[in-house]
């Protein structure tokens, strides 16, 4: 069987050891011939590297690791690249967070204002790792989680009409996983979707089992009281914040009792809630940095100084690294696998805009995406999903025009900001925090 090259685009990503770790334990049906890792700050991703390097010299000897900042040492020779940057790192993060806040908003890493800034960033460090791996290996196709996706899908459907990436999301397959759990099945494959929306921003409306009986009834009873808070034992979700938001699911559940609802959703329907009960001071960011962060890099120097990682292991078995191995082998061997991804709309929600970009249900084999007619939307999704849409192409025409009025009126159509006046306020002091991160403005 052949032996794959990928490239991990973000090497010194929190993510890296987990997508690495997933990679190399599925070569039954995904073997490897190397991993790259290319990040184009090397201190960071060095220390990653590094253990990556001793974690498989002890289990999987047969595979090369490598790591540069080169682009054409990383790119060239390879079949597939697994990308996740974050243009801005953590320091930037919280100023998306921290920003908006201050005038009582929504401050998130990819809804409202903090993913506008976010996508602003995105844009330029996306479309320059596409280019490279079309330069040096043109037959390649990019797996891409770097946020905030829809705004990134937007602008790579507009900016690289014909390249070969696909946009996608840990959210619903992680949902689905605790649907999972609720129901007592042992899998999330155990089930068939049926779900429509713009990333972050969507409702589940159908869920059977293989046979075709009706899941949805026993899910909503279990949501409509504790909302998506089962209790797995996703490591992510351990923190405080994300069990709030677990929680939170039930009430954005019952202003549709029809469909189950993407746990983002509660940014939009419940922004004044979620301002309230934030700390402004110690948002998500420093959340992180205290904990994902702090322990992956710990763990990285454990290993390289005991130069040894018998003992020594990172959080495994994500539905984050699972979902980005199980899109690369429907690719390679054409399972058409069923995936929510994110895909041009042409006519799959047929009352919606077809230049939009959505997330549904797609078989995916050796050509990418097959997606699944959704039919029509009802009034409620279609209102928010057209509202939040254009914001998304807004921020793209001011990416690619460098228009100062096209932002502020971004700012000002999401849903999380109360009026232009807080929007012009949260936008200048964007742009003074965001610098070089953002094209020139006028
Ligand atoms: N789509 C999803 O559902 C999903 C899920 C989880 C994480 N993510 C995204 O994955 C990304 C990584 O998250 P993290 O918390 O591990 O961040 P992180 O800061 O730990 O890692 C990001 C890495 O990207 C690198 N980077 C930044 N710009 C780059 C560029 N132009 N070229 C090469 N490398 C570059 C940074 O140096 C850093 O090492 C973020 O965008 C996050 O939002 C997406
Ligand atoms: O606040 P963070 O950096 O921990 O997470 C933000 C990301 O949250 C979602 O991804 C989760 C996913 O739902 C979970 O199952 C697990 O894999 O961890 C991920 C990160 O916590 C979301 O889909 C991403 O877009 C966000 O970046
Ligand atoms: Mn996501």
């Amino acid at each position: 069987m052949k032996k794959f090259v990928v490239t991990v685009a973000g090497g010194g990503s929190t993510y890296t050891p987990g997508i690495i770790q997933m990679l190399l334990e599925n070569q039954d049906r995904f073997p490897l011939e190397e991993i790259k890792l290319y990040d184009n700050l090397a201190q960071r991703q060095e220390p990653i590297a590094q253990a990556m390097q001793i974690y498989c010299r002890d289990n999987y000897p047969e595979v090369k690791i490598s790591y540069s900042t080169d682009p054409a040492e990383s790119f060239t020779g390879i079949d597939f690249v697994m990308a996740q940057l974050r243009v801005g790192l953590y320091d930037m993060r919280e100023k998306d967070e921290k920003i908006p806040l201050k005038y009582d908003v929504v401050g998130q890493e990819t809804c409202g204002p903090g993913g506008i800034a976010y996508g602003m960033r995105s844009i330029a460090g996306v479309i320059e790792v596409l280019d490279y791996m079309e330069k040096y290996s043109p037959e390649a196709w990019m797996l891409n989680y770097s946020n905030p996706a829809a705004i990134v899908a937007e602008a790579t459907q507009r900016l690289r009409p014909n390249s070969k990436i696909i946009n996608i999301c840990d959210m619903p397959v992680a949902i689905e996983t605790i649907f999972a759990a609720i129901l007592g099945l042992k899998s999330r494959k155990e089930m068939n979707v049926r779900y429509y929306g713009l990333n972050h921003f969507g409702w589940w409306t159908s869920i059977t089992d293989k046979a075709g009986n009706d899941l949805m009834p026993k899910l909503k009873e279990f949501v409509a009281v504790k909302g998506y808070a089962a209790e797995t034992e996703d490591y992510q979700h351990r923190a405080q914040s994300w069990k709030d938001t677990y929680l939170k699911a039930k009430d954005t559940f019952a202003l549709d009792p029809e469909t189950l609802p993407n746990t983002y959703l509660k940014y939009y329907l419940y922004q004044d809630d979620i301002v309230a009960h934030e700390n402004k001071d110690f948002t998500r960011t420093n959340e992180v940095q205290a904990t994902r962060e702090k322990d992956v890099f710990a763990k990285a120097h454990q290993i390289i100084e005991a130069d040894s990682a018998h003992d020594i292991s990172f959080a495994t078995g994500s539905p984050h690294a699972s979902f980005i191995v199980d899109l690369a082998c429907a690719i390679a061997f054409n399972t058409q696998e069923r995936m929510l991804l994110i895909v041009p709309n042409n006519g799959i929600i047929s009352n919606f805009d077809p230049t939009a970009m959505v997330e549904v249900p797609c078989l995916v084999g050796k050509n990418g995406p097959e997606p699944l007619a959704m039919g029509t939307i009802p009034t409620f999704q279609k209102g928010l999903m057209e509202q939040q849409v254009a914001v998304e192409k807004l921020v793209v025409d001011a990416w690619m025009e460098g228009s100062y009025q096209k932002l502020w009126q971004a700012l000002t159509m999401s849903k999380t900001v109360p009026s232009a006046g807080v929007a012009k306020k949260i936008l200048d002091e964007l742009i003074e925090a965001n610098g070089d991160f953002w094209p020139v403005l006028k």
